[in-house]
């Protein structure tokens, strides 16, 4: 698919045989309804007019009711191949957006709001149904089926033909009026669901903080707001469709009436047409008629549909992937790692004048020229708000430096290569989160491989969750995170370890925890992160003289900039800020 089509058009043509199909059976549904039309004005003349037996009719009788058994069959044809179309078209879509936002690229993936993500992935995939389910189907019937019966009602008598030519354009017209106002509005509707989806998402996951802070009725009154406002953008559109169908039905029913009461003219008092003629084309206006009104309905909801299409396009067009992520370029020359192996080396890491900034006129981050040697054991340190966790967010690919690059053993790092680095680094936060799942499944995420049951105690093991295993109900089979049991911060964490040593990464990220733990978790943390920074490159944002006091390389960082770098002892000797940090912590008690 070429990537400057726009969706509904991929989809279009990927689709092409079915639209072909529609367009044959399409033809045959024409042929059946004026073959319809002209058997029943064959049949009423001969009964009623020419007062024929039934005997004699009996075929013509049979043959009707196997057109009309034809015509249904057609109509359903047409209908299960719309919703075939719709089917493929959804999965594909659903497919693309799922793909595009696990393979985004880690910036991009945490920009926005989740509720947004989860509208369009569902809703929005879902209201495009309509477009290939009824509206394509409907437009092409609308191309082909109208122009036959009006073929053969020229042929029949062309001033009903010019009646019908003259009235039916209004159809159209007041649909392409209607749609482009539709369009607008339900392309406002999404933005609406969307804002509502966040905004709803964002209160279920901070209830808590909402509770404490006496804040439920306030945020309750803000999703009310925002419901309302989506009810009445839906209630907008629906106007719209109920004002559609009244103006089409009279359209269509003041055209029936011109033709009609000129055929009655014309067979009542000039006598210049047959009654066969005139029951025909009475027969085959309406059909005219039903059909563009048909279209005219499958063609609101495909305007509806197309707004959530733009939606989805949308999401896809500002995640775009580029090209080379997803052509398995999958290789950083010297960087060369399989995520089964470790490396035999950790990385060295450099940062070159690597600038950020969170929005314009913001907190800015620079880093001015850093040289992180393989397996270093670096602490981060600093005053809160000074950038620490802003440098180690860079340095973990999760932020994109505005300028100046980062280079991973001499190559820089960007987001062709993240997916290659994510397969190697660890990042321990202070919060690790708990999938819904098993313990065991838990700890089995980190290995991004299969792993035995054995390889799995063994991590948790190591990281001192064994004991917690034990007191479990069903020991590694419990069920945790959502709609599990819940575990605590300090348990978290050593999960969080377990499943570093599943990986077993050559970048350890460690965010340090800032509030105390007990002794036996606080041991337990500390011997686990030495044995894994025995082959990794370490970097902690630290807050425990312990950790800082052992870190081989201390970057001291002060308003956004790394200020220092060296050992303790080193910057304890030359920076002042330095040792005034360490001073005050010791009086805390920190130590
Ligand atoms: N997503 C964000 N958007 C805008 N500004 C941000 C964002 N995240 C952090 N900041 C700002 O960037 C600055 C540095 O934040 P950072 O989290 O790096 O500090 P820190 O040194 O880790 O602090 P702490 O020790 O308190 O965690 C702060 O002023 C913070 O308000």
């Amino acid at each position: 698919m070429k990537r400057n089509k726009n969706l509904i058009a991929q989809h279009r043509s990927a689709q092409r045989k079915y639209l072909v199909l529609l367009g044959i059976i399409s033809f045959a549904l024409g042929t059946a309804i004026v073959g319809q039309a002209a058997l029943l004005a064959e049949a009423v003349q001969r009964i009623f007019v020419e007062k024929a037996s039934f005997s004699s009719v009996a075929m013509i009788l049979g043959m009707l009711l196997a057109i009309m058994a034809l015509r249904t069959l057609l109509s359903f044809g047409n209908g299960r191949i719309g919703l075939h179309m719709a089917a493929t078209a959804k999965t594909n879509m659903r497919e693309s957006v799922l793909h595009n936002l696990t393979r985004v690229s880690m910036g991009l993936s945490l920009q926005g709001q989740t509720g947004e993500r989860v509208s369009v992935a569902l809703d929005a995939v879902d209201e495009a149904d309509s477009y290939f389910s009824q509206y394509i189907p409907k437009m092409v019937e609308a191309m082909i089926i109208p122009i036959l019966v009006l073929v053969v009602t020229f042929t029949q008598h062309a001033n009903s033909g010019w009646i019908m030519i003259f009235t039916a354009p209004f159809i159209p017209i007041f649909m392409i009026l209607v749609g482009l106002k539709t369009k607008n509005k339900s392309e406002e509707k999404y933005a609406q669901l969307a804002h509502f989806s966040g905004t709803f998402l964002d209160s279920l996951q901070g209830l808590v903080t909402l509770k404490i802070f006496g804040r439920t009725q306030r945020q309750q009154q803000e999703i009310e707001r925002s419901s309302l406002n989506y009810r009445d953008t839906t209630m907008d559109i629906l106007k719209i469709a109920f004002m559609n169908t009244f103006m089409l039905e009279s359209i269509v029913m003041l055209s029936i009436g011109v033709v009609a009461l000129e055929l009655a003219i014309q067979l009542v008092v000039y006598k210049s047409m047959t009654f066969h003629t005139a029951f025909l084309v009475l027969l085959l206006v309406p059909e005219f008629y039903n059909l563009l009104k048909n279209t005219g309905t499958a063609f609101h909801s495909g305007r509806t549909s197309m707004g959530a299409i733009r939606k989805v396009e949308s999401m896809l067009e500002k995640n775009r992937v580029e090209a080379h992520v997803s052509d398995g370029n999958d290789q950083m020359p010297n960087f060369q790692m399989s995520h089964a192996k470790p490396l035999p080396v950790p990385p060295s890491i450099e940062l070159k004048n690597v600038r950020f900034q969170y929005a314009p006129d913001s907190f800015e981050f620079h880093s001015g020229s850093v040289f992180l040697k393989p397996g270093d054991n670096i602490a981060i340190v600093g005053k809160s708000g000074a950038g620490k966790t802003t440098l180690l967010h860079l340095i973990a690919g999760l932020l994109k430096p505005d300028s100046g690059v980062i280079l991973v053993n001499g190559n820089p790092l960007s987001q062709d290569n993240e997916e290659v680095w994510f397969k190697h680094v660890s990042y321990i936060t202070q919060h690790p989160y708990i999938f819904a799942g098993t313990f065991a499944e838990n700890i089995a995420i980190g290995a991004g491989r299969d792993v035995s049951r054995a390889e799995i105690e063994k991590a948790a093991e190591k990281a001192g969750l064994t004991a917690v295993a034990a007191q479990l109900d069903k020991g590694f089979d419990t069920s945790v995170g959502e709609g599990g049991r819940g575990l605590s911060g300090g348990e978290k964490q050593r999960l969080a370890l377990a499943r570093a040593f599943l990986k077993r990464p050559a970048i350890i990220l460690f965010d340090e925890p800032t509030v105390g733990l007990d002794l036996h978790t606080e041991s337990i943390l500390q011997r686990s992160i030495s044995t894994l920074s025995k082959t990794s490159t370490m970097i902690t944002v630290a807050h425990r003289l312990y950790t800082i006091q052992h870190a081989t390389n201390i970057l001291f960082v002060d308003h956004g900039s790394i200020v220092d770098s060296g050992c303790h002892e080193e910057l304890l000797k030359r920076l002042p800020q330095y040792a005034e940090m360490v001073a005050v912590q010791q009086k805390g008690g920190l130590a």
